[in-house]
This record gives structure tokens, C-alpha cells and sequence, in this order.
């Protein structure tokens, strides 16, 4: 098992990220301060909780996180390489070694796919092994995430909202990465199946020792996995530290008012 004294496999230093506002509407500030000043680092075998309300920078974060969105402002260091520029190829690199899940399966598959034509895609597109250990590799995914062989030749569409997200998370571990972001993986689920994709999630890190960032607006989702968590307002971390502390013992007025507005335990 891997320890936080190991090189962080991801980490933002003082990012910012600032967008134009979207058009539309009157009285708007010109420029929307997305991320503000954000420090995180995630290990492989920890999980990092980010938590905050709707606007508060995590869907933002979580692509700055993969890759996809360069800072306007700080640095964004893989494996202790600062990354400075977000070329198509940089990205490709990185996508072996950070791989997300969105909240919505019905939206990240590709509705005429298969399960098995989205498992190898990933594979196919980094030129993993040959055809027959492709194939092996699709085999082992689907189990890994508990889904039947028979749920290969499935469309996206034949399956429920469950299944569809364990075949996200399948094609997320395609190519064996050292740290996944599931941003909201259970807000688009139905409240029956949200226990059993956490639990597959935190199953999956510890047999594979990932690094996992575990994005919510809900504390009490995050609560279940988290080793370390990040509480997040209008860009900015108002309080963040390991999971115990922070919600045994908030310092922050922001937190304890997120606390006590949670809902009841899943
Ligand atoms: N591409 C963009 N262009 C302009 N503004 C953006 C863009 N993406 C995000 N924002 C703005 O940045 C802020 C943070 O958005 P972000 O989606 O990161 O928050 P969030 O915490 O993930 O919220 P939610 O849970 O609703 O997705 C919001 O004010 C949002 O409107």
C-alpha cells in the first residue's frame, strides 16, 4: 500500500482558473473566478473529498484535475512534471495516468456503442497490447466492476443507470491509471443504486491502491469514502484536512452550516 510520503501523483499549487462570463445575462461581472487559489494533492491509495455547493468550482477543479482545463494562473504538476503546455499529446499522456468519471453515464457513453466496443475503445486509441490481450483485458474490466460477460454485447441504452456508470468506471480503469476523479459518480443515479456504486468505488481503490478524488455537493456522500477533505465555496478552499477531523471538528462556519444541512446518511 502506498503512502502519502510517495510523490503526489497529481497536484494543483496555487491554481486559478478565470472564464469570460457566458453571455446573457445584465448587471454581470465581466469575468467568473471559477478556481481561486487552489493547493491539492491526491496519492495513490487516498481519497480526497471535494466538497461544496452548485458553482463552487469542483466540476472546474476536477478538469484541471484530468488535464482538461489549464490554469489560468499556478501550476499543475503530474508525477512532479509541471505540465506547461495542454497539447493534444500531453493530454493523451496524462489520460493514462488521471482518469475521470462524470456524473451522468447516459452522457459519457456513446449511445451506439457497445460495452464491449467502449471498453476496448481506450485501449484501441493507446495501442495496448495486441487483439487477443485486448480482448483479456475488456473480459477482466467488466468483472472487475461486477457486470456479467453477457454485459458485453449490451448498447448503453439496454442497461440500467447502475450498470451504465459500472461500465464508466470499467473504461476509467482501462489503462490502469494511478488516480481517478469521479465527479458527482451517484447524483444522476437512483437513490437505490447510489450505496452500491460507493461502495464499488471505494472497493476498487483499495484493490487496486488508486488515488481517488471524490467530488460531491453532498458532505454525507463524501463522508463514506474520503481520507482527506476539501471544502470548497465560490472558488475557493474554506477548510480541508483529513475526513475525521473536518467533520468531528469543522473550523470553518461554512462547513458546520454544510453539515447541518445535509440530508440523512445514504
Ligand atoms: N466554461 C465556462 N465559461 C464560463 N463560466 C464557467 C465555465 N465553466 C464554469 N463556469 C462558471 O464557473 C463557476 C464554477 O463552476 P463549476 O461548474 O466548476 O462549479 P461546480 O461546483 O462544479 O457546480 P455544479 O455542482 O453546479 O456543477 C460557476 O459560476 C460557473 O457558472
Amino acid at each position: 500500500m502506498s503512502t502519502t510520503t510517495n510523490p503526489p501523483v497529481v497536484e494543483l499549487c496555487g491554481v486559478h482558473v478565470v472564464f469570460k462570463s457566458r453571455a446573457g445575462t445584465l448587471f454581470k461581472a465581466k469575468h467568473v473566478h471559477a478556481v481561486d487559489d487552489v493547493s491539492v494533492q491526491v496519492h495513490r491509495g487516498q481519497t480526497v473529498g471535494i466538497v461544496g455547493e452548485s458553482g463552487s468550482g469542483k466540476s472546474t477543479m476536477a478538469k484541471v484535475l484530468v488535464g482538461l482545463q489549464p490554469p489560468t494562473r499556478g501550476e499543475v504538476r503530474f508525477r512532479g512534471d509541471v505540465v506547461t503546455r495542454y497539447t493534444p499529446a500531453v493530454r493523451k499522456k496524462v489520460g493514462r495516468v488521471v482518469s475521470v468519471v462524470f456524473q451522468d453515464p447516459a452522457t459519457a457513453l456513446n449511445a451506439r456503442m457497445t460495452v464491449r466496443d467502449a471498453l476496448r475503445d481506450p485501449l484501441d486509441v493507446h495501442r495496448v497490447g495486441d487483439a487477443a490481450s485486448r480482448e483479456a483485458r475488456v473480459r477482466d474490466l467488466v468483472h472487475l466492476v461486477g457486470l456479467p460477460s453477457s454485459a458485453l454485447e449490451a448498447m448503453p441504452g439496454q442497461l440500467s443507470g447502475g450498470q451504465r456508470q459500472r461500465v464508466a468506471i470499467a473504461r476509467a480503469l482501462a489503462l490502469e491509471p494511478d488516480v481517478v476523479v469521479a465527479d458527482e459518480p451517484t447524483s444522476a443515479l437512483d437513490v437505490s443504486v447510489r450505496a452500491q456504486i460507493l461502495n464499488l468505488l471505494a472497493d476498487l481503490k483499495a484493490e487496486l491502491d488508486l488515488g481517488m478524488v471524490f467530488i460531491s455537493h453532498d458532505i454525507q456522500t463524501v463522508r463514506h469514502v474520503s481520507d482527506e477533505i476539501v471544502v470548497m465555496r465560490a472558488g475557493r478552499v474554506v477548510e480541508s484536512g483529513p475526513a475525521a477531523r473536518v467533520l468531528d471538528d469543522p473550523q470553518d462556519s461554512y462547513t458546520r452550516t454544510l453539515l447541518a444541512a445535509a440530508p440523512a446518511l445514504l
